[in-house]
């Protein structure tokens, strides 16, 4: 068990009664309660522009608590404790003028101060400044901030030059809630810590690799912002990147946050471009019609609650990324991400190439390649598939592959995963931004999706339609075909 923090921080969360705050962080903080990790004189001070009072609020907290943490973990005791630290203050984050009576809590106790902005990213660079105007923050203040930071390269850079403006980079944790998972964080467990693995992993040895991050859910009624997104903005630019780079990414040469970020970098920088002529080749994009989900009917995403006719957002994306350096030429990363796809499942799959001289039975010449599969959500674990002697007088050398299996709740009988945000919180509260995206890792990723986005715009074409409840346009398992390969639930 780790130790609590022993520094006293205070919380500002602005947008304290919105669906991210109340789905995800308030119950992660509530975990961190339940684990004693919180200091105990640390307070929160819930910001929104609802008019209401702490105790309807510590009310309202309690009662999405109760729907959003799993029953056997939530106590009623711990919840009451947790509440106790919760203030609430309505607040247009608009209005200037509003914001002394945040300088009034602060001062009452001053500590360490966490910002955390649970609102639009338009409104990052106005409650900065007015948190400034008003002296809430100083140079010790840590400012979390959430994705997608704008909705490309231009827009993000306003943002980040308006927070920059008011804190350091040092002061600025931009989430990736990704990068909170246990099992993100182990890839570089995997990666850096065994050296079978650190030997094998380039071109010479990998042939290609596959990253799906598929949903089940579709867009949950979120379509005001996601009609604006799309699946590239919400998933590509920020999560699927971020696990592309942990893969591809050179050693970094000590676990801090800048030796990690800047080898993340580099390989953003050597991401090739997709050019208008790679379109129908290196991308498919879909959107889904009415289908089924969970063995239930489901509506397509033109008739979702708020839906406007003719949207050409896209709700799945496939793509073929190539990786122009020394450690990656000629091997594809084809990666993937839709809603309404038949089940959640966060996978990557690294495909090794074949022994170089081949002996065995040719009919079974297919087989001749391991496969790390790394299974992020859910049942997180791993599965090396190697090959064997099939068993038995009569099989001769036949050869069978089966998997080194490695199911983390089984072998190491975890208590309980934490959430991702638990984890980004924590480490917010500790000052590390190792977790945490830089600005120039951000803008990279903007680069490169962006100029995919554009030729979506100059070509006009609409995206493919496939029916919820299945693995995307037909087109997707075509582009990978076509490279003599396959998806590996097809496989
Ligand atoms: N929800 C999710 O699952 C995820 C969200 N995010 C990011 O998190 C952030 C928050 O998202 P989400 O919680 O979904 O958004 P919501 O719209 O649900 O919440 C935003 C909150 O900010 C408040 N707000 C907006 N403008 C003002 C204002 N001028 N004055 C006072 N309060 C204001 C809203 O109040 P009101 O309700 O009155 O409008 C609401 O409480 C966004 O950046 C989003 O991209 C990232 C990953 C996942
Ligand atoms: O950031 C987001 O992530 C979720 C998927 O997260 P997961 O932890 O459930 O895999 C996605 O549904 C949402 O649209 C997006 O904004």
């Amino acid at each position: 068990m780790a130790d609590p923090i022993n520094t006293r921080c205070d919380l500002m969360m602005f947008g304290a009664l919105g669906d991210l705050a109340q789905r995800k962080l308030f119950p992660a903080m509530y975990q961190l309660e339940r684990a004693g990790l919180l200091h105990k004189g640390t307070r929160i001070l819930a910001i929104a522009r609802n008019k209401a009072d702490s105790s309807e609020v510590r009310k309202t907290l309690l009662g999405k608590l109760k729907e959003h943490v799993r029953k056997d973990e939530f106590d009623a005791g711990v919840a009451e404790q947790f509440l106790q630290r919760v203030d609430y203050q309505f607040l247009d984050f608009t209005n200037p003028d509003g914001y002394g009576v945040l300088n009034d809590w602060r001062s009452k106790e001053p500590s360490n101060l966490i910002v955390y902005m649970a609102t639009p990213p338009a409104m990052y660079g106005e409650i900065s400044r007015n948190l400034r105007g008003n002296n809430c923050c100083d140079q010790n203040t840590r400012v979390v901030v959430e994705k997608p930071i704008g909705h490309d390269l231009e827009s993000s850079k306003v943002i980040n030059d308006e927070l920059g403006e008011v804190y350091n980079e040092d002061q600025l944790f931009r989430i990736d809630h990704y990068l909170g998972k246990e099992t993100v964080q182990n890839l570089i467990a995997l990666r850096f810590a065994n050296n079978l693995f650190a030997s094998q992993w380039d071109q010479n040895h990998i042939s290609h690799v596959e990253i799906s991050v598929a949903e089940s859910v579709g867009i949950e009624g979120r379509w005001g912002y996601f009609d604006k997104a799309g699946q590239v903005r919400d998933m590509v630019q920020n999560h699927l990147l971020q696990l592309l780079c942990l893969i591809a990414m050179d050693p970094p040469s000590d676990l801090s946050a800048d030796s990690i970020r800047n080898e993340k970098v580099k390989v953003l920088k050597a991401m090739r471009r997709i050019t208008p002529d790679m379109m129908d080749t290196h991308v498919v994009r879909g959107q889904y019609t009415a289908g089924t989900s969970g063995g239930k009917p489901v509506p397509g995403y033109l008739e979702e609650e708020g839906a406007a006719r003719g949207s050409k957002t896209e709700t799945f994306v496939a793509l073929k990324a190539e990786i122009d350096n020394w450690r990656w030429s000629g091997v594809p990363f084809y990666i993937r991400t839709g809603k309404r796809l038949p089940e959640k499942l966060s996978q990557i799959i690294i495909h090794f190439k074949p022994a170089p001289h081949y002996i065995f039975d040719p009919d079974q010449k297919h087989l001749a390649n391991n496969k790390l599969i790394i299974r992020l959500q859910p049942d997180e674990g791993m599965s090396l598939q190697i090959l064997t002697k099939d068993q038995g007088l009569d099989k001769g050398m036949r050869l069978r592959q089966g998997p080194l299996e490695l199911t983390f709740s089984e072998t190491f009988e975890t208590d309980r995963i934490p959430d991702a945000y638990e984890r980004l919180l924590w480490e917010v509260m500790k000052g590390n931004q190792y977790l945490f995206v830089r600005r120039d890792e951000v803008e990279h990723a903007w680069q490169w999706v962006d100029q995919i986005m554009r030729n979506w715009d100059d070509s006009g074409v609409p995206p493919k339609r496939y029916a919820a409840g299945t693995w995307g346009p037909v087109a997707s398992i075509a582009m990978i075909t076509r490279d003599g390969r396959s998806w590996y639930e097809d496989a």
